[in-house]
């Protein structure tokens, strides 16, 4: 069977390694298969080293375990086996109308036509677990545009930084060369454009327009899906840049191929680059957030003030900026000192909606569910690791996401002793450090508490 020996290695792949890696690293393969072989194709040198590095190995002993008899010999090599050519390496000729005088003398004028936000950097852009990867790409995009990572794709949930990172791209290049003609776009004023040029027999003056860019910095691709006309525009645009070299940088709620309504032959042309997810970034980071944005503001934030917040506001950085402002502009005009009961009675509202949001009830029904058993599982005195493991993980939920005490956690779940959920507590702490699909379980489960 085709790619048999592929399917079974990937199928075990899916359960050892996080769902996020998967898409990075191993969902971008090409495999082929022949004569006891097994040829993993990867879209380019990044990703080709990352997997020779991290995860051949045991692809080799996955290989093995198949026919141990007779190991298959795994080769990896960058390439791509899709039926129509990657993008070669050559010009493209695109007519370039002369740029204007003005454009020339004043690179300012250039980036205003960029549609860039200044103050989208990376000097403004903190850096943490969650959005490290992502980060190095951007950076690597700067250094090599158009050739060491064409597309890159940057996915995750609202209000991570996508566009953040996106805008602190093209910033740099501009800034490298002022000349760059970078444009930043959302994908709906694409269909727009497109929607206009067509209605003005304009449609030729539309390609061109997109395809002379160096740099195509287009938002939330998940605006195209079912809009089969822009798909099909997009699609034409995106090789020609691709294919001159030019880069490509786009982003979107979620992962590619799980976009419904977007054209196969789009999703599998996205993963030629680099696909690389941001994720809801962990306490540090929005504590240093918080600092930093309190900074560029001017604004002196204790620290404790700051942790308070990034505490108590998980969801994303749109919202905690909004707290942050909230509570600058409360200060301002009562004329008091920034303090941890000043930036509570500030939140009021804010943190009642969230406390009334994550209930006990609400975590414990949350992961029953998660983990296919029932709440009633957690409460009863079961031992078995199938439910001790859920239950310890709904505790330590408790005690992060909620203001019970211990004692009152250890009531909801069937009259434990605040010991027991102590206990919990530290036991689910380690295993999120050593073991990644607990790590991944937990962050999965916050996420969907938070938001
Ligand atoms: N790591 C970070 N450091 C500093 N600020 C950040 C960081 N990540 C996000 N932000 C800030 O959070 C706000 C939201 O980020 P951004 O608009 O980039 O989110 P997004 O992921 O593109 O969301 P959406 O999908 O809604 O467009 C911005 O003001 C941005 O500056």
């Amino acid at each position: 069977m085709e790619n048999s020996l592929w399917k079974q290695c990937l199928r075990r792949l899916e359960q050892e390694i996080p769902d996020q890696q998967l898409n990075t690293w191993i969902r971008p393969l090409q495999a082929q298969e022949e004569d006891g072989r097994l040829r993993l194709l990867a879209p380019n040198r990044f990703v080709l080293d990352w997997v020779k590095s991290h995860f051949a190995d045991r692809i080799t002993e996955l290989l093995t375990a198949q026919r141990p008899d007779d190991p298959p010999a795994l080769e990896l090599q960058i390439g791509s086996s899709a039926v129509v050519a990657p993008p070669k390496r050559r010009q493209v000729s695109v007519t370039t109308p002369a740029p204007s005088a003005s454009a020339e003398q004043e690179p300012a004028s250039r980036s205003a036509a960029s549609n860039l936000n200044s103050n989208f950097t990376f000097d403004t852009f903190v850096e943490g677990k969650s959005n490290q990867l992502a980060r190095a790409a951007s950076m690597q995009v700067v250094e090599n545009p158009g050739t060491a990572y064409n597309p890159l794709f940057l996915y995750g949930g609202v209000g991570l930084g996508k566009t953040h990172l996106m805008h602190a791209v093209g910033n740099a290049m501009l800034r490298r060369r002022p000349e760059a003609r970078v444009l930043y776009l959302h994908s709906e004023r694409f269909v727009a454009d497109m929607v206009k040029a067509l209605q003005h027999n304009a449609i030729n003056e539309f390609k061109r327009h997109y395809r002379m860019v160096d740099a195509l910095l287009i938002d939330d691709i998940q605006f195209f899906a079912r809009k089969e006309r822009s798909q099909e525009e997009f699609f034409h645009t995106f090789n020609a840049l691709l294919e001159g070299e030019q880069q490509v940088i786009m982003t979107c709620d979620r992962y590619p191929k799980e976009v419904n309504g977007l054209e196969e032959r789009l999703k599998s042309r996205f993963g030629w680059g680099l696909t690389v997810a941001i994720e809801p970034p962990e306490l540090e980071t929005r504590v240093a957030i918080l600092m930093s944005k309190a900074m560029q503001e001017g604004v002196d934030l204790p620290h404790e003030v700051a942790f308070f917040i990034a505490k108590r506001i998980r969801s994303n950085i749109r919202e905690l900026e909004g707290a942050l402002r909230r509570v600058v502009a409360n200060a301002q005009f009562t004329g008091q000192e920034i303090t941890v009961d000043f930036t509570k009675e500030a939140l009021r509202d804010l943190l009642a909606l969230q406390d009334k949001l994550v209930t006990i009830d609400n975590i414990q029904k949350t992961v029953a569910e998660y983990y296919k058993i029932r709440v009633s599982d957690l409460l009863s005195k079961r031992r078995s690791r199938s439910i001790t493991r859920p239950r310890q993980v709904a505790m330590a939920l408790a005690k992060e996401l909620t203001s019970h005490s211990l004692p009152e956690i250890g009531d909801a779940f069937g009259g434990r002793d605040h010991t027991t959920v102590l206990h919990a507590c530290r036991k689910v702490e380690a295993l999120r450090a050593e073991d990644s699909r607990i790590e991944e379980d937990y962050s999965n489960l916050l996420r969907t508490l938070s938001t």
